[in-house]
């Protein structure tokens, strides 16, 4: 059972308190019968209608214990229950944190929302469920030792005929749940087409060929789910079903059955009936929470099995003990570095390097190249995102291992062609205002918006005001080393001369090591040194240099 795993992860105590609650309400309610059918045969046997007190009075602390334990174990569990949601939803997202980028990239976004989202919800719904499963089953075993008691005859007929009720019924959950995890999968796909159509929304608006077919492939997604979603519903009823029906041959075997081999039963025919008919809405209470235990069993296993899953995606910086690197460091060293994407069978892979470089402090580094040929790939290398096949990198002759990516990655700001402008400054407390509402005239932003505290007040904007905020937050970052991967390029060509012709070098004169990957043709005199990428090759090419009185700008 995953969601007793679940809960077993906050210590023993929970599941403690659990059978503990169970096991008063299940007592509580067997004695109620006990007493029920106790005091039905004293008013048979004297033939009165004075109602016995002492067995009244018993009857209502029972009621009044089984109310109590009941609502308590129900309300604690479902208290525990969202405290080790909480730790397992907190633990995805730390793990997520400090994922490898490749293998993140490769693990795919879907699992990862579904277990956060989606699952989470299913067992946080549907645990009360396990409290109540777990106390109709003991309140059965409590009414068999009554039947018991009664009749041994009686008692294990009924329980042969539970055994095999149960196996049976366990036999048709499994093939319920077979059919459970294709729906989910189904639904994983409904999830991609849903996130398709909200991404490409625009495209497909403004294309209705393209439109139609979406949609005929979101229906035939949303079909398939319907059908495996039946097949669902149809095994679940097919096993409530006959749940029913062996209940029903119980009370069938009570009647026609026992009274031929046992002569004394006369007597208590009526006491087994009433015992079993008042195990009925266990019966079919634990029947109906195990079809509803099954999601919250399939979403738990989702839950625990994509902690593992990120435990995997983690990568060695987030272990090894961090080691430190100088901050006024002087030079970074790749050394025959290599990568290569891990390519589908019968494809070739791209591989990039191997790179052979040293980056000075202080210097701007253009990157330049055509589409494809890998100078984004370089970036991730050169910040560490990704992870060599090969080689060695150093600062200042340091060789960054595990121990040193950390504080590798912290003398880099950067500004990504795909970047994201999160919703604060995060990692920031208190940005310098001053210095906040400068860069945000600098990037001729203040009468857009600007720095509230540690966010910015607006971030519905286009794509290139969105790069300015990015670059402020890069600046504000105060790292030694700014990457810009094309920040340009959607800029205007008034702010995209400003940004070569007055920030680079702005920020080269503040000391700033600069390395931006550009197709600016124009401006490529503004670097102190061209890397140019083809294959996944790097080679330096000279920069022009501007003769004197020759303007810079196209
Ligand atoms: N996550 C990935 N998995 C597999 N292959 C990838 C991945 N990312 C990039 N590639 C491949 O690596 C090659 C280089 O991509 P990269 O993004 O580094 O190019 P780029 O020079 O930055 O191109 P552009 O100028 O278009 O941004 C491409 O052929 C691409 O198919």
């Amino acid at each position: 059972m995953n969601v007793v795993l679940l809960l077993a992860r906050l210590g023993p105590m929970p599941l403690r308190r659990l059978v503990f609650g169970a096991a008063v309400s299940a007592l509580s309610s067997a004695v109620v019968l006990a007493i029920v059918n106790r005091a039905a045969q004293k008013i048979a046997e004297t033939k009165s209608d004075v109602v016995d007190l002492w067995m009244a009075a018993l009857f209502v602390v029972c009621v009044l214990l089984y109310t109590a334990s009941e609502s308590w174990m129900v309300a604690r569990m479902g208290a525990d229950i969202e405290e080790a949601i909480d730790g397992v939803r907190v633990r995805l997202l730390d793990r997520l944190r400090r994922a490898d980028l490749w293998k993140l990239e490769r693990f795919g976004e879907t699992p990862l929302f579904d277990s956060i989202t989606q699952s989470c919800q299913i067992v946080s719904m549907n645990s009360q469920f396990l409290a109540l499963s777990l106390r109709s089953a003991l309140l059965i075993v409590a009414v068999l030792v009554y039947i018991a008691a009664l009749s041994p005859l009686a008692f294990l007929l009924i329980a042969a005929l539970m055994a095999v009720g149960a196996v049976s019924y366990l036999r048709l959950g499994e093939a319920l749940n077979e059919r459970q995890e294709i729906q989910n999968r189904h639904e994983a796909g409904l999830f991609e087409s849903v996130s398709d159509l909200f991404d490409g929304f625009k495209e497909q608006r403004l294309n209705s060929a393209r439109s139609a077919d979406l949609n005929a492939t979101f229906a035939g997604v949303s079909a398939t789910t319907t059908a495996a979603r039946n097949e669902v519903h149809l095994h679940g009823w097919q096993q409530f079903v006959f749940g029913e029906t062996a209940f029903n041959m119980m009370l069938g075997v009570i009647v026609f059955v026992v009274p031929n081999y046992s002569s004394t039963f006369g007597q208590e025919v009526v006491k087994v009936t009433a015992a079993i008919l008042f195990m009925a809405s266990a019966v079919f209470g634990l029947m109906q929470s195990m079809a509803v235990m099954a999601a919250a069993d399939s979403a738990a296993r989702r839950m625990i099995e994509l902690e593992g899953q990120l435990n995997e995606l983690a990568e060695p910086a987030a272990t090894a003990p961090p080691l430190p690197l100088p901050e006024d460091f002087h030079v970074i060293r790749l050394e025959g570095i290599e990568y290569a994407f891990p390519a589908p069978a019968g494809e070739q892979s791209f591989a990039v390097g191997p790179f052979d470089l040293t980056i000075r402090r202080g210097e701007t580094l253009f990157i330049t190249g055509g589409n494809g040929s890998g100078k984004s790939t370089f970036i991730k290398l050169l910040t560490g995102l990704y992870h060599p096949l090969r080689g060695r990198l150093t600062v200042d002759g340091l060789e960054i291992g595990p121990g040193r990516q950390n504080a590798y990655r912290g003398l880099m700001a950067t500004v990504f062609a795909d970047f994201h402008l999160f919703a604060r400054l995060y990692g920031m407390d208190h940005p310098d205002r001053a210095e906040a509402d400068a860069l945000m005239r600098w990037m001729e932003m203040e009468r857009v918006t600007s720095v509230d505290g540690d966010r910015f007040g607006r971030r519905d904007l286009s794509a290139g005001q969105r790069k300015r905020l990015g670059l402020v937050a890069a600046i504000l970052e105060k790292k030694p080393i700014l990457i810009l991967d094309e920040w340009a390029a959607d800029q205007d060509p008034h702010f995209r001369q400003k940004f070569y012709r007055e920030i680079v070098p702005e920020l080269k004169r503040r000391g700033l090591t600069i390395i931006a990957v550009t197709h600016d043709d124009h401006y490529f005199d503004v670097a102190d040194r061209r890397l140019h990428m083809e294959e996944g090759r790097l080679s330096e090419i000279a920069v022009p240099r501007p003769s004197a009185g020759e303007g810079g700008a196209p």
